[in-house]
């Protein structure tokens, strides 16, 4: 095969050292290196319940790694939840459990039920990744995980995550008090950031007011979007306001808030007689965690502690191996067919940069007859992209081409390769791509097809990051001629295929435009009317 030696990328001097202008704030000075732990066994884990460690164990989980070791001293261990936590920490180093598991452990004496945990995640399909790991060890201990992500109707999320106590037949009630209680279905809500706030806004009986944790995964993600100012909503709704009952909210409220009213209540809460109520957890993480101070300003953080892996802030997986392909630009499908047929029936992941490049080189590559593995594009539309990937963790596809919303958190079981056909245009970028392979200790290569004038920028990028050994991959020619001429047909086929779905498309478009205007004409008659 054309794997020829590595070479280590050089790190220029200044990637130590933080560029003067951008100020780092004195708490990321001092963090905590994950990189200097041992994975620990559940069995010599202080604290933990043995219910959850029967769970883990269900899970094959038999040790806990760094970065859930480090955390786990940090909330359940000595540190008992004092200060929030940022955690940078590489792709597939298990950043999922590190949060889920204290939580979870944290929240296994509570009696009453009620919303006390909210993890937040930019993407459907990572929160429905993360719910499947809380719901693995929750219900051990007698708690209850809910989701909210717009799979379902809203009013069918809306039943799953509220009770409506039932009025007990013979009972009398007071005209006064006859609304039945509306309370929390779950202890533990997975969310992403439109959903969360629709049920804030209009869900009755939703209510943040008991919140103890939240969470938010793949934080500068995140923070970079601003969702209907899910944040500071959050915040605010959570806040711990000591000097009233008249929350300081109301002072401040958007519309937005509707009518939404569950303002976090200073001094005893129901079921926490005799307790006063606790602070808000934070706990915030990514691979790329961002350390830009007005960016983390909007956490308001509480005395937080970072915990980091190694010097750099970017940092690949150790079990990777990166490799570049260089390749002629009008031959670069035939390089990635040939590529695809050396690696064998592999799980790849392809990226490119765009929607509609994903869409030709799905189309494309399907054009090439007789190749041994399934090709499909993770597609815009959630329905059809939640078949895929569940077609594509069980093995039927082999080759999913995506654009980099297939880059971040998502964990697919046996994925050896990621494929680079666009050059990612950041660090960060590359660093989340790359990592939907060699997680957890798994071996995964990276394949980056490059063209001569991408080449000093790729390696510039590649600076930027720590592990960034990289060795070149010529494809093999034997693999590359026998395609010339199917690729010339699948070239016409898909030229064919474009023109036939743009003017379908241009047909739609007419038609929503003729009952537009239909419309249009009929509301001018009425109001003439
Ligand atoms: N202690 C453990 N023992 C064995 N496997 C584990 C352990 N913790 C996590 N894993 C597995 O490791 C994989 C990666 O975990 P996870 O998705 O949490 O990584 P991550 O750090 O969040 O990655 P990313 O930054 O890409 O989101 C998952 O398949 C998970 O099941």
């Amino acid at each position: 095969m054309g794997r020829e030696d590595g070479k280590r990328i050089r790190k220029p001097k200044e990637e130590h050292e933080k560029p003067k202008s951008i100020p780092v704030l004195p708490w990321m000075r001092t963090p905590i290196d994950v990189s200097a732990l041992d994975e620990k066994p559940l069995s010599l884990l202080p604290h933990l319940d043995p219910r959850l460690k029967e769970a883990l164990e269900k899970m094959k989980i038999s040790s806990l790694y760094p970065v859930q070791l480090a955390v786990w001293e940090e909330t359940i261990g000595p540190g008992g939840f004092q200060r929030d936590l940022c955690v940078n920490s590489p792709t597939g180093s298990g950043k999922t459990l590190a949060y889920a598991l204290p939580i979870v452990q944290a929240l296994s004496t509570r009696n009453v039920k009620c919303l006390r945990a909210l993890v937040v995640l930019p993407t459907h399909d990572l929160a429905l990744q993360v719910k499947d790991v809380f719901s693995a060890i929750a219900p051990a201990v007698g708690l209850s995980v809910g989701l909210a992500v717009g799979q379902s109707s809203i009013a069918n999320e809306i039943s799953e995550l509220i009770d409506k106590p039932k009025l007990e037949f013979g009972i009398f009630f007071d005209q006064e008090y006859r609304v039945p209680q509306l309370c929390s279905a779950v202890d533990i809500l997975v969310a992403t950031p439109g959903r969360l706030m629709d049920h804030i806004n209009n869900t009755k009986g939703f209510t943040l007011e008991h919140l103890c944790y939240l969470v938010v995964d793949e934080t500068d993600r995140l923070l970079r979007e601003a969702y209907q100012n899910w944040l500071p909503t959050v915040l605010q709704l959570t806040r711990f306001d000591d000097d009233s009952l008249f929350p300081r909210a109301q002072n401040f409220l958007p519309s937005a808030f509707g009518s939404f009213r569950t303002i976090r209540r200073s001094g005893l809460e129901r079921g926490f007689r005799g307790t006063p109520y606790p602070r808000l957890v934070k706990m915030v993480l990514s691979a790329t965690l961002t350390q830009d101070p007005s960016k983390l300003s909007q956490l308001d953080l509480h005395h937080p502690l970072f915990l980091t892996t190694g010097e750099m802030r970017y940092r690949l997986p150790e079990t990777l191996k990166s490799y570049t392909v260089f390749c002629e630009a009008k031959y670069k499908p035939l390089y990635l067919v040939a590529l695809l047929q050396s690696l064998g029936d592999e799980k790849s992941i392809v990226f490119t940069s765009s929607v509609e490049s994903t869409h030709r080189l799905c189309t494309l590559l399907n054009f090439f007859d007789e190749l041994p593995f399934k090709i499909k594009e993770y597609s815009r539309v959630q329905r059809h992209r939640s078949k895929t990937l569940e077609a594509f963790r069980k093995g039927k596809i082999q080759v999913l081409v995506s654009t980099d919303a297939m880059t971040r958190g998502m964990d697919v079981e046996g994925v050896r390769n990621v494929i680079n056909y666009d050059m990612p245009a950041y660090i960060k970028t590359y660093v989340h791509r790359v990592g939907r392979t060699a997680r957890a200790g798994q071996t995964g290569c990276c394949y980056s097809l490059l063209r001569e004038k991408e080449v000093q920028r790729f390696y510039k990028m590649l600076r930027k990051a720590e592990n960034n050994f990289c060795s070149k991959y010529s494809v093999p020619s034997n693999y590359i001629e026998p395609l010339h001429g199917v690729y010339e047909s699948a070239k016409e086929k898909l030229k064919e295929t474009v023109e036939m779905e743009s003017s379908k498309k241009r047909q739609v478009g007419s038609k929503f435009s003729r009952v537009a205007k239909g419309k249009e004409v009929q509301s001018a008659k009425e109001s003439d009317q």
